[in-house]
């Protein structure tokens, strides 16, 4: 749909085609539609219906096309008319598909009537019997049924302007300037005469051709407008031959343009560069009427037939003013006829080509604007539009066709000029979308990135992270690039690379942060496994306190650490870790794993625990013996000697616990503190990284704390002591054998008296069958709780009856007397005085 600023060629060819097609439909129309029966019968020319015209001035008025007044007797253009008027005749949108003729010759010599016979046009015919001039100033008509516009001209040499011969000259040239043919009407008898014959004027006509010439030349490149010249000679009677009358004028025309005064460059110019002549004659016409219409039928096969051998509007001549231009065009050539300005017509065609150029992009580019409308919003929403690049291509592409159709037919510069105007236009509208399609799309994209890598990272068990970055970048890019150049248009200076470095970029840095946080919980996935190997090593490390406990406390470290160090350098070479991040990453994971076992040593060597284990020490020396059997403390064994030994031993181990210290110092750790690094002491100071001191961590505990402990543990080891000591006097203070061999002498008569006895014996069964079960039944416990909650019931029912029962009132002085006799009454009365006779009484008075 596209038309390339290149192929102007094809446009220029394109337009000859038109010309040609434009005749070929004039001809095809007019053989289509003969106007009356009788013009057709009347006809002495071919059979082809071209004839038929022969009628047309019979023809009614209504069909006749309306004529109009182009230019005044003032000498005014009429503007505000001519284009109306043009589309009333159905030739605005002719483009090239019209002609133009004009027709030039002294007043009053029948050019109104034989246009009229020609053309079937309506222009004013002088009255006979009047004789004066009909026609002022330029009449235009359109051809009937036929898309030929007739300028008819005021005639020269008139009687009624007399010696001013300013509008004859300007209105020659006018002629010249715009039309394909100019027909020179002339009597026979005016043939040789120089200002009968109109020569003067012709000269002045040629000598501003050949100024416009030169400059045309200049601009258009050698280029020739040629223009035809028609002479017909009228009233040809016949005595002279055509030819010979033909010669007489060529003779005069070669005088006048041998006398020219050429301008430059054109001084050996011929009359044949830039004129070519074609001559006819016509018999009177008021004396022979039957012969002069069939010979003006024979003159206008040349106008409508192009197979004609002398058809006359030969694509050469013509202007190559397209219709729509051609109001524009004739005003503003008569503007520089008036204003008596060189007639520089490419200049003309230049002005014209700029305003009409600029009306038809503004018409393509105000509906392209109305096309394009839809896009912003979606552009705008955020939508990726996967059309966006087609319908862009095809609005602009629909632009530039219709401005290229209407446009290309003029001045091909201008036209090229302003197509590319149009174009940066078109492209400048479209630009934003542009723009908006590769920001959504770069928003997309990256989405889409991160949320694929996140999904693989989820899904595959086993993923490689390098990998799934590399492969997902390469993806995204691939899908921005694939979008990026749809909406890429051709003829446009956009370009994506910037773009899409910006994508690589912001996918670089978007992989970079996953990747930190990828390598983080990697880092803590490390931690954790640190965490887990120290955890048990270090505990039985811990739990048997000596020399080189923290050997091999610190052995496991080492071991672990360097697993965990050679876990990360594994796994960091698919994150494509810098050597600086690896540094860093290695650094903070052995503060990371020190810390973890700072943590399991803090643990274990919390109060309690610590208590435990110096406990468990200390039993294990004290309790036991050198080959782990436990001792049973007897009144001969050196009691405080081993429980000093074994006190002392223990508190020995406390100071080993106290600090990491290892025997062997090849296997002493020695990590970096924060304040030794700039970096990391920075990191502290933002607030980033907690301050880690490495010899600080090197101390379980203080002093302090230190003899605290070991306080303590004395206080548990005295107990223990105690104990001890306590055990051989309960082992002292036992049953002593012999009793037993007395207990049996002494009992046995009773149990003599029950094996006798059948009851006591079958109660013995009972009983002893109710152990057995008992026993069997494991039901020791409940039967122990039955009996304790019975024993208490009971416990509970006697203090009950106990208490009720001493907390009866006293029995009052005379039951007391009756039951301990007088004499003890009067012993308790001689007691019993003062405020002991108002107790009594208060007694009594509380029972009652
Ligand atoms: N003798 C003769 N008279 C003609 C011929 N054609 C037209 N006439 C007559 O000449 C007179 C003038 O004709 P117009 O057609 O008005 O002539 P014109 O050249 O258009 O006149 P202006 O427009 O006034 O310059 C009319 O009376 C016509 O009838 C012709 O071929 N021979």
């Amino acid at each position: 749909m596209e038309l390339n600023i290149d192929n102007a060629t094809a446009i220029v060819a394109q337009q000859q085609q038109e010309l040609e097609q434009a005749h070929q439909e004039q001809v095809q129309a007019l053989s289509a539609q003969p106007i009356s029966a009788a013009a057709t019968s009347a006809s002495a020319g071919p059979t082809n219906g071209l004839s038929t015209l022969s009628g047309a001035a019979a023809a009614t008025t209504e069909q006749k096309a309306d004529r109009m007044q182009l230019v005044d007797e003032e000498q005014r253009f009429n503007d505000d008319q001519f284009a109306p008027k043009l589309r009333d005749w159905g030739l605005e949108d002719a483009g090239f598909g019209y002609d133009l003729c004009a027709v030039l010759g002294s007043q009053s010599t029948g050019k109104s009537t034989l246009l009229n016979k020609l053309f079937g046009t309506s222009f004013d015919v002088m009255d006979e019997k009047q004789r004066r001039q009909t026609t002022k100033g330029i009449w235009m008509c359109r051809g009937l049924k036929m898309n030929v516009l007739v300028m008819d001209v005021e005639g020269t040499d008139g009687r009624e302007r007399g010696e001013d011969q300013d509008f004859e000259r300007k209105s020659a040239l006018f002629s010249m300037a715009s039309a394909e043919v100019l027909i020179v009407n002339m009597w026979e008898h005016q043939v040789g005469l120089y200002q009968g014959a109109n020569m003067g004027l012709l000269k002045t006509v040629f000598e501003v051709n050949l100024g416009l010439f030169q400059a045309g030349k200049a601009k258009s490149h050698g280029a020739k407008d040629k223009t035809l010249l028609l002479f017909v000679i009228r009233d040809h009677v016949g005595t002279t031959p055509l030819e010979n009358l033909q010669a007489t004028i060529v003779s005069d025309l070669n005088k006048i343009w041998d006398s020219l005064s050429k301008p430059d460059g054109l001084e050996a110019s011929q009359i044949s560069d830039f004129f070519d002549f074609m001559f006819t004659a016509l018999p009177h016409k008021v004396l022979l009427p039957a012969e002069f219409d069939k010979a003006v039928n024979r003159l206008r096969t040349r106008f409508v037939d192009p197979k004609d051998p002398n058809f006359v509007f030969r694509t050469e001549y013509h202007k190559r003013i397209p219709a729509d231009g051609l109001p524009h065009y004739l005003s503003s050539i008569w503007e520089q006829v008036m204003t008596n300005k060189d007639l520089d017509l490419p200049t003309q065609q230049e002005l014209l080509a700029q305003f009409r150029c600029d009306e038809i992009a503004n018409a393509a580019f105000a509906t392209f604007a109305g096309e394009i409308k839809a896009f912003r919003r979606h552009v705008e929403s955020g939508t990726v539009l996967e059309t966006l690049g087609a319908d862009m291509a095809l609005h602009r592409g629909t632009a530039l066709a219709k401005f290229d159709k209407d446009a290309g037919r003029y001045h091909q510069e201008v036209y090229r000029r302003k197509r590319t105007d149009l174009l940066e236009k078109l492209n400048a509208s479209l630009s934003p979308f542009f723009l908006g399609q590769l920001k959504n799309l770069h928003k997309h994209v990256l989405a889409a990135f991160k949320s694929n890598v996140l999904e693989r990272m989820r899904n595959e068990s086993n993923y490689d992270f390098g990998e799934v970055v590399g492969s997902e970048k390469e993806r995204a890019q691939a899908k921005f690039s694939a979008a990026a150049k749809l909406v890429l248009l051709a003829d446009t200076d956009w370009t994506v690379s910037e773009e899409e470095a910006q994508l690589e970029e912001e996918i670089q840095s978007i992989a970079d942060t996953m990747r930190v946080e990828e390598t983080k919980k990697m880092v803590a996935q490390i931690e954790r496994n640190v965490k887990k190997g120290l955890a048990e090593p270090v505990e039985l490390a811990l739990n048997k306190p000596s020399e080189t406990m923290w050997d091999a406390v610190l052995e496991t470290f080492r071991a672990v650490l360097q697993q965990a160090e050679s876990t990360y350098l594994r796994k960091a070479k698919s994150f494509n870790c810098t050597d600086d991040e690896n540094t860093a990453a290695l650094i903070a994971l052995r503060r990371k794993s020190w810390i973890s076992l700072r943590a399991k040593v803090d643990e274990q060597t919390a109060d309690t625990v610590l208590a435990a284990k110096l406990r468990n020490t200390f039993e294990d020396r004290f309790r036991y013996d050198e080959n782990g059997v436990p001792r049973v403390w007897k009144p001969e064994d050196d009691i405080d000697g081993a429980y000093q030994k074994a006190r002392d031993e223990t508190l020995a181990m406390i100071p080993l616990y106290s600090k990491i210290e290892p025997r062997d110092d090849s296997l002493a750790v020695s990590l970096p503190s924060t304040s030794d690094d700039p970096a990391s002491q920075a990191a502290v100071d933002r607030g980033e990284e907690e301050e880690f001191d490495f010899p600080s961590t090197l101390v379980v505990f203080s002093e302090a704390r230190k003899a605290e402990i070991g306080t303590r543990f004395r206080k548990e080891a005295d107990a223990l002591y105690v104990e001890a000591k306590r055990s051989t006097v309960s082992s002292i203070a036992q049953v002593p054998l012999w009793m037993y061999g007395v207990m049996v002498v002494l009992g046995w008569n009773e149990m003599m008296a029950v094996l006798r006895s059948p009851v006591y014996f079958a109660f013995l069964l009972v009983c002893l069958a109710s152990a057995y079960v008992v026993w069997k039944l494991n039901l020791g416990g409940p039967l122990t709780s039955v009996t304790k909650a019975v024993g208490r019931e009971v416990h509970r029912l006697a203090d009950e009856q106990l208490r009720s029962h001493f907390s009866q009132p006293l029995p009052r002085p005379q039951m007391l007397d009756e039951r301990y006799g007088s004499g003890s009454s009067s012993s308790r009365n001689a007691t019993s005085t003062g405020a002991g006779g108002e107790e009594i009484e208060l007694e009594e008075k509380k029972a009652l």
